[in-house]
């Protein structure tokens, strides 16, 4: 091809929609290896394989209260004026066994959670009871008919033994970590973290500890998706930046390649000059699936596929990095995980104030969710275009703004996708 009609080339996108372009890059995402982590490391993990309860849980009859464990036919027809005494003939602490057994007329002293004697059927807290003693022997007092059941929690009341505790694909956190300590799951089957490559690229990037220099910028983008990668549940690896060489950047993403499970880029996907991105996935050894999606920011968000892997390049600008990474390569990571909710989690609300931008393309507006009188308003940031930073600190929702010739009023219904870790 000669250098014009390259040139040419590089302009003639295909625009696909935000859909097909998720499609194209979930068919390509392989599932993750299981590794065996340490239950205090499993946070934020995907789980491997079900897990199910190898026995029934409570697995003994456990007090839900500290007082006395009885019989409760003991107590029928008892009252204030026709109160029943019962002698005192165990203490259970927690984690011991009932020594005697109770007969008919006894009780035992028993400790919340601690294991309730097979012959009793209640357990009455102590400030329904008085104590005393006589001859020796402590007794106690009730002066009300006790339900049978009260205050004993049956074994299996929260799970039969062999019943699914967690499905594979369930994100680990608090609530899963309790459960697995629960049933002694020491050692947690997780999908291994993809390790993914990030490179930036651009001749005008500084170091974070650079100083500014006139017409040049820090870095931002990589931090930006090395946090992203994180949150998906990928191990970020922040490779050296790419000059704005198409040579080099070809033999850094190959390295890339043999070493990770994906690669990311950012910068130099449009049409500039040095947007070598843009012809590097055009070469023969890479398959490129889409350079263009009809949406705004990160229109030039571009997927390729090289030995079965993944590469993402997207946009430089900020606002379009951001975006491009949630739409695309989260789902990716997520799916190659095993997560059972790869996207974004989608809601309605009302839109909080006009959005009248227009654009033939959909666009995903950074916003800040809302709840006033119980309905949910969705607030779209004052600067959202592409090029801008600063307000995604400011976002929790992505609004969906569909393509429209006179953009969309304040209380209209629209799609947001809610961000991770919102505030
Ligand atoms: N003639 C046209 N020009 C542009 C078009 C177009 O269709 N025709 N598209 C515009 C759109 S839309 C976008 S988005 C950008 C995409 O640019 P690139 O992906 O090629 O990115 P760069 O050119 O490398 O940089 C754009 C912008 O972002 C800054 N940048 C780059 N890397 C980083 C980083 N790691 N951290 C922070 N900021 C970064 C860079 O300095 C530029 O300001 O193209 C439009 N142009
Ligand atoms: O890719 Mo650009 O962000 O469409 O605005
Ligand atoms: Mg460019």
């Amino acid at each position: 091809m000669s250098a014009l009609s390259e040139r040419e080339d590089k302009f003639r996108r295909r625009a696909i929609s935000v859909q097909e372009g998720q499609e194209k890059v979930l068919a390509f995402a392989k599932t993750a290896e299981t590794e065996w982590v340490p239950l205090p490391d499993a946070q934020g993990r995907v789980l491997a394989e079900d897990i199910s309860a190898p026995h029934p849980y409570p697995h003994f009859r456990r007090s839900g209260m500290d007082g006395f464990a009885i019989r409760s036919g003991d107590t029928v027809g008892c009252t204030s004026e026709r109160p029943v005494y019962l002698e005192v003939v165990d203490e259970i602490p927690c984690g011991s066994l009932p020594s005697v057994s109770l007969v008919p007329g006894t009780a035992a002293r028993i400790m919340t959670g601690a294991k309730v004697p097979d012959e009793a059927d209640a357990v009455v807290m102590f400030e329904m009871t008085e104590s005393g003693a006589d001859q020796g022997k402590d007794f106690i007092m009730l002066k009300r008919e006790i339900a049978p059941g009260s205050n004993v929690t049956p074994v299996g009341l929260e799970l039969a033994a062999g019943d699914l505790i967690l499905a594979r694909g369930r994100r680990i956190s608090a609530g899963e970590i309790s459960v697995l300590a629960t049933f002694g799951v020491y050692r947690v089957p997780v999908a291994k973290r993809p390790r993914v490559a990030i490179f930036s690229t651009g001749s005008e990037l500084l170091g974070i500890d650079e100083p500014l220099q006139d017409g040049r910028i820090r870095n931002s983008n990589t931090y930006m998706l090395a946090t992203q990668v994180r949150e998906a549940g990928g191990e970020p690896h922040i490779l050296e930046a790419i000059a704005d060489d198409l040579a080099t950047a070809r033999l850094k993403v190959q390295e890339a390649f043999a070493l990770y499970d994906l690669v990311i880029t950012t910068g130099g996907v449009s049409v500039g000059d040095f947007d070598i991105m843009a012809d590097l996935v055009r070469g023969d050894d890479v398959e490129m699936l889409f350079n263009k999606v009809m949406m705004r920011p990160g229109s030039v968000t571009t997927a390729a596929i090289k030995e079965g892997k993944h590469l993402f390049a997207l946009s430089g600008n900020p606002g379009a990095c951001f975006v491009g990474f949630e739409l695309f390569v989260r789902p990716v990571i997520g799916r190659m995980l095993g997560t059972d909710q790869p996207f974004l989690p989608e809601w309605e609300a009302e839109l909080g104030r006009d959005y009248t931008k227009v654009n033939n393309f959909t666009r995903f507006v950074r916003g800040r969710l809302e709840v006033r009188d119980g309905r949910l308003f969705a607030y779209p940031a004052a600067l959202d275009e592409s090029s801008v930073m600063i307000t995604i600190k400011d976002s929790d929702c992505l609004i969906v703004i569909p393509p429209s010739s006179r953009g969309v009023q304040a209380g209209e219904t629209v799609s947001v996708l809610r961000l991770p870790g919102a505030r």
